[in-house]
């Protein structure tokens, strides 16, 4: 593929990839999952990318809303069709984790750019259905929304509540005698607002609802419900809906608004896989009323992935620019150097590199997680839900924080042209930035995981065996820093004293309020920044934790482990020199440790700085998924800036009409 491998490049990038030290192609697999995984998507790019369809007459820049939305639409469609048509295409590209990198952060981003249309429908309609209907609605549903014949998704958020799932208003209420629920938007803050591709695109939603039967509230459910009719694609009677607007980011995802009349569905339109209404109206519970927010855990992890995806395509781009960009004097009279020989540049870019593998060695720790619970789940074991609801809410916001940080990091590193819609910095940074609000802000995600926290911090005072992830809190009083042992175990068990003491702190001051007469809730809130930095720091102790064992059990060559033990080491070091109180205060490290370790991390960023563009190189993302002037494999940064700079349609002409109407009258008004 020539855009990712053959092609020339220049002496700057030439002279970098030389200094290799390590076997690019094993952490590329290491990555994938595997070599076969690695050709396989390599397979896919090819198909997809070598289709003229999906190339975008103009920069979607110069469009208009509509005009890009339309564009994106015309992609997103031919996408399903190609996928569609051709069995060997379904068989090759794989059932949902290949259709998901379609629409996501994968090939996606390439192939549809400021959002698709079409990927709620993959991404959480699909899903809902699969984790929230029986068998039988399974099926119903499956085959008519997997081949695209009705388009879904998942309508959730209210202009008036989106955090707080419990006070949504839109209402559910089961008649028995025409054995149908009858949907209901009460008042202006009903209005469902935010669900992708709703504005235009989809026929079909799931609607969460307030359930009410013999005429008693239940709780917020399920319900699939059709918007729009199949035929016209008018909006059905007793329903309205429409598109919300522009946004930072992600504006052809046609965010919509949908408010309902006094609307019917049928009964057998309820996704009633964990709760049922029997015809007579009966209610039967599920087995964990929380149980209706699985599509959220599943989305919640799938965050994660897209987050260090995103942020692997920054750090690309930033990397490559700052070996070919030279600026200023390092020695005086000497060559201005490549920007990227300036420590604080390393400092910038580095730790972006080992972030990627420290989210991805975590994320796959909880998908696996999630994979094993929600099969428990579904042989009736609920023991581990908690668990799994704190690390997929940490993980979700730890990520998608650590993207947004970094790619920002990227794009200023890049200095002006960083600024540049070609360098494609700004997209990335705005689609990363959603994630830290959309599928649950983030800061209501740490109060989440500070529960759970607090909660198994009160069972092991009690004497009770914790889950694995937070085993630690039982161990707190125990010194993690006995000896000047420094070594990557040493530090991970810095990182749970620091942890374990502020959680225990965190419950001091919780019990101190309550002493003094607060309510355990408002309790609670007068220790809430505090209770989201022990979040925050178990967050961050469990990704080091993975990272290390994820390097340890990698089958690498002895140069490719060397440099990711060199990233993992960074990881570790870095976090502890920006949250340095967390670990003095607890006792876990002394001043004296971490002057040594900011000592150890100048010498690995050194140490790295060679490898820095094969490292990026590694991660093996085509140009046309960079989608980049500044982070191209040949490194051809001013020609691409000033090549893109020629298409934009205000150089079409020499004079712009504005001339004319508004800045010649101005200028000649006095003659
Ligand atoms: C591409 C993407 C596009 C975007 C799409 C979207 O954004 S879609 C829209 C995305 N929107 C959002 O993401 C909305 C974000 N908001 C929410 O998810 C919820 O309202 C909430 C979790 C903040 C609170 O919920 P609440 O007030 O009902 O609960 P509570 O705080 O009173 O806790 C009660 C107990 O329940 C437990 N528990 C809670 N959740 C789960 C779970 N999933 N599983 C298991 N357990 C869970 C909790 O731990 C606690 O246990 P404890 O301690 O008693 O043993
Ligand atoms: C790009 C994008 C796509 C989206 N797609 C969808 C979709 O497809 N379907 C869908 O249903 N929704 C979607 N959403 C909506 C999204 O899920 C919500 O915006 C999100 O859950 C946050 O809810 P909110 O907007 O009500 O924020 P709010 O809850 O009003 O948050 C505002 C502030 O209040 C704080 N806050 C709120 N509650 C608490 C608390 N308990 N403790 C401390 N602080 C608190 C928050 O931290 C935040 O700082 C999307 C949103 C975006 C931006």
């Amino acid at each position: 593929m020539a855009a990712r491998k053959e092609g020339e490049c220049c002496e700057d990038l030439r002279r970098e990839r030389a200094k290799c030290s390590f076997n690019k192609e094993e952490l590329t697999y290491l990555m994938d999952g595997g070599k076969d995984k690695t050709l396989h998507r390599r397979k896919i790019e090819d198909i997809f990318l070598a289709d003229p369809e999906f190339l975008d007459p103009i920069r979607p820049e110069y469009m208009s809303h509509e005009e890009r939305y339309n564009n994106e639409l015309r992609k997103a469609c031919h996408m399903i069709r190609k996928f569609n048509e051709n069995e060997d295409m379904q068989q090759l590209v794989g059932e949902m984790e290949g259709i998901r990198s379609l629409m996501g952060s994968g090939l996606g981003v390439a192939l549809t750019k400021d959002g698709n249309p079409l990927a709620l429908h993959f991404v959480m309609f699909l899903p809902a259905i699969l984790g929230q209907g029986t068998v039988e609605q399974q099926g119903y549903w499956m085959s008519r929304a997997w081949t695209g014949e009705i388009i879904g998704t998942y309508a959730q958020t209210e202009l008036g509540h989106g955090t707080f799932l419990r006070g949504l208003e839109t209402t559910a209420t089961y008649d028995s005698n025409t054995q149908e629920f009858i949907i209901h938007s009460p008042t202006i803050t009903a209005t469902k607002w935010w669900p992708g591709g709703l504005g235009k695109t989809v026929n079909y939603a799931v609607v969460m609802a307030q359930l009410y039967t013999q005429g008693k509230c239940h709780g917020v459910h399920p319900f699939i419900v059709q918007i729009r009719d199949e035929e016209t694609h008018q909006s059905m009677p007793g329903v309205t809906v429409g598109e919300i607007g522009p946004r930072l980011g992600m504006n052809t995802n046609d965010n919509g608004f949908l408010r309902f009349n006094q609307y019917r569905i049928p009964h057998t339109n309820m996704l009633m896989k964990h709760s049922q209404v029997l015809k007579d109206g009966t209610y039967v519970k599920p087995a964990n009323d929380k149980l209706s927010y699985g599509t959220m855990v599943f989305v919640r992890v799938a965050i994660c992935f897209d987050a260090y995806r995103q942020l692997q395509r920054a750090v690309t781009i930033a990397t490559r620019y700052s070996a070919v960009r030279h600026q200023s004097e390092l020695v005086p009279g000497e060559p201005e150097p490549q920007i990227l020989e300036y420590q604080t540049q390393q400092y910038k870019l580095l730790p972006q590199i080992a972030t990627v593998y420290g989210i991805m060695f975590a994320a796959n720790d909880v998908w696996n997680t999630y994979n094993e619970v929600t099969g428990n789940i579904s042989e009736g074991n609920l023991a581990y839900l908690p668990e799994l609801h704190a690390l997929s809410c940490g993980l979700k916001a730890l990520s998608s924080t650590d993207a947004t940080n970094g790619v920002d990091v990227c794009r200023l590193a890049c200095g002006g042209h960083g600024y540049l819609a070609t360098s494609n910095l700004p997209r990335i940074y705005t689609t990363t930035t959603a994630a830290i609000t959309y599928e649950g802000e983030n800061t209501v995600m740490w109060l989440q995981v500070a529960r759970y926290l607090i909660k198994s911090y009160h069972d092991a005072q009690k004497g009770h065996r914790l889950q694995q992830s937070v085993s630690y809190l039982t161990t707190q009083s125990a010194s993690a820093h006995a000896t000047a042992d420094l070594s990557n175990t040493a530090l991970v068990a810095a990182y749970k004293q620091a942890v374990s003491v502020m959680v225990s702190n965190a419950a001091a001051h919780l019990q101190d309020h309550i002493s003094k007469g607060a309510v355990f809730e408002k309790a609670w809130n007068s220790c809430s920044v505090y209770l989201v930095k022990c979040a925050q720091a178990h967050a961050r102790y469990y990704t080091c934790e993975k990272f290390v064992d994820g390097v340890n059990r990698a089958e690498l060559s002895e140069g490719t482990r060397t440099v990711l033990l060199r990233l993992c080491r960074l990881y570790l070091i870095y976090h502890i020199t920006i949250n340095q109180g967390d670990f003095l205060r607890s006792g876990a490290l002394t001043g004296g440790d971490i002057s040594s370790l900011e000592k150890e991390m100048a010498d690995i960023l050194a140490a790295l700085r060679p490898d820095a563009v094969s490292l990026v190189d590694s991660f093996d993302i085509h140009d046309r998924v960079l989608d980049s002037s500044l982070g191209s494999w040949d490194g051809n940064v001013y020609q691409r800036l000033y090549n893109e700079a020629l298409k934009s349609p205000m150089n079409q002409t020499d004079v712009p009409q504005g001339y004319y109407k508004y800045l010649r009258p101005l200028m000649k008004a006095n003659l």
